[in-house]
């Protein structure tokens, strides 16, 4: 079920949409978007825009794309069976969307990679195997990495070399293959207390010693807003080793605009490094229904105005 004008009429309604766009005023339906294409890879997820997409997931991508999406980011592809995975990968190639990251493997509930081990790294080089057979079915070029908890009878140290060995080990794996694993530092005070990465700095040094392509940052811009601020200098120090940036504002996770992150300038930033990468638009709807798609969309287009 797909509302009628986001397709059929959203290519006539471009020259209106920008004058709505400029003005900040969210608009009442799809017919007052532009249609072009964003000047970043902004990635919406699935489930971001069912109430005018329906619940199928092919017309969400169909929706997304007559909007001006080109990305697309799926953190649960891997539970996805293997005939829809090649469903969403034929949309995309055929829509000439690009694929973002899919969760390989979080660790949310155990210290497996501080504590290390050849055990835990052939566990998690099994995983990455596994990973790449989805990232070729579904033409992925990144995927989550989250390193687990940290532990309270072992050494900061030896922890950081035992997370670099395990990651090493998994980069064996994915270098081949082309695959880059993102690791994500996620905040410790709104959402993921006990977490062994938090800070850039600290994924930065991780990268350094793990020395391999297939080992990157991913910058998620709401929770590093939260563990360290200081987004735009940051990024630079870091910039080697970014690979992927997530957006969300704070506080409350919604689309940009709705709190303290200044998106227009983040993302003037981003492009005038020339980055041509994915910003995944990992953040909930502040609004629901289809109001709340339109207020996102609107969000994006705001913000992405940054050409002038
Ligand atoms: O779990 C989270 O908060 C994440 O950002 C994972 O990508």
């Amino acid at each position: 079920m797909i509302d009628r004008r986001g397709f059929l009429a959203a290519g006539l309604a471009s020259t209106a949409g920008l004058a709505v766009s400029a003005t900040g005023e969210v608009p009442s339906s799809v017919d007052a978007l532009p249609t072009e294409p964003f000047n970043l890879l902004y990635a919406p997820h699935f489930g971001m825009f069912k109430h005018h997409a329906g619940d199928d997931l092919i017309d969400q991508l169909k929706f997304a794309h007559s909007l001006g999406f080109r990305a697309w980011e799926d953190n649960g592809m891997m539970k996805r069976d293997v005939a829809t995975q090649e469903k969403i990968a034929a949309t995309m190639s055929e829509l000439g969307m690009t694929m973002g990251v899919f969760v390989a493997h979080a660790g949310f509930k155990d210290g497996l990679y501080v504590n290390g081990g050849s055990e835990a790294r052939a566990f998690l080089q099994q995983q990455m195997r596994e990973a790449v057979e989805v990232a070729k079915r579904v033409n992925a070029k990144w995927c989550t990495i989250v390193p687990g908890k940290f532990v309270n009878n072992l050494e900061w140290d030896y922890q950081t070399a035992n997370v670099v060995d395990c990651l090493r080990a998994m980069a064996e794996v994915c270098e081949p293959e082309g695959l880059v694993m993102v690791l994500e530092p996620l905040n410790p005070w709104t959402n993921h207390p006990g977490l062994f990465l938090t800070k850039i700095p600290q994924a930065y040094a991780i990268c350094e010693a793990v020395n391999s392509p297939s080992c990157k940052i991913l910058d998620d811009l709401y929770h590093q807003q939260i563990t360290e601020g200081n987004l735009i200098p940051n990024m630079e120090k870091a910039w080697k080793h970014i690979a992927y940036i997530q957006v969300g504002d704070n506080p409350g996770r919604k689309e940009p605009g709705t709190g303290e992150i200044n998106y227009l300038n983040v993302f003037a930033d981003l492009h005038r490094r020339g980055f041509k990468g994915i910003v995944g638009m990992e953040h909930g709807n502040s609004v629901d229904g289809k109001e709340g798609e339109l207020r996102v969309i609107n969000a994006y287009r705001q913000c992405d105005a940054f050409l002038g």
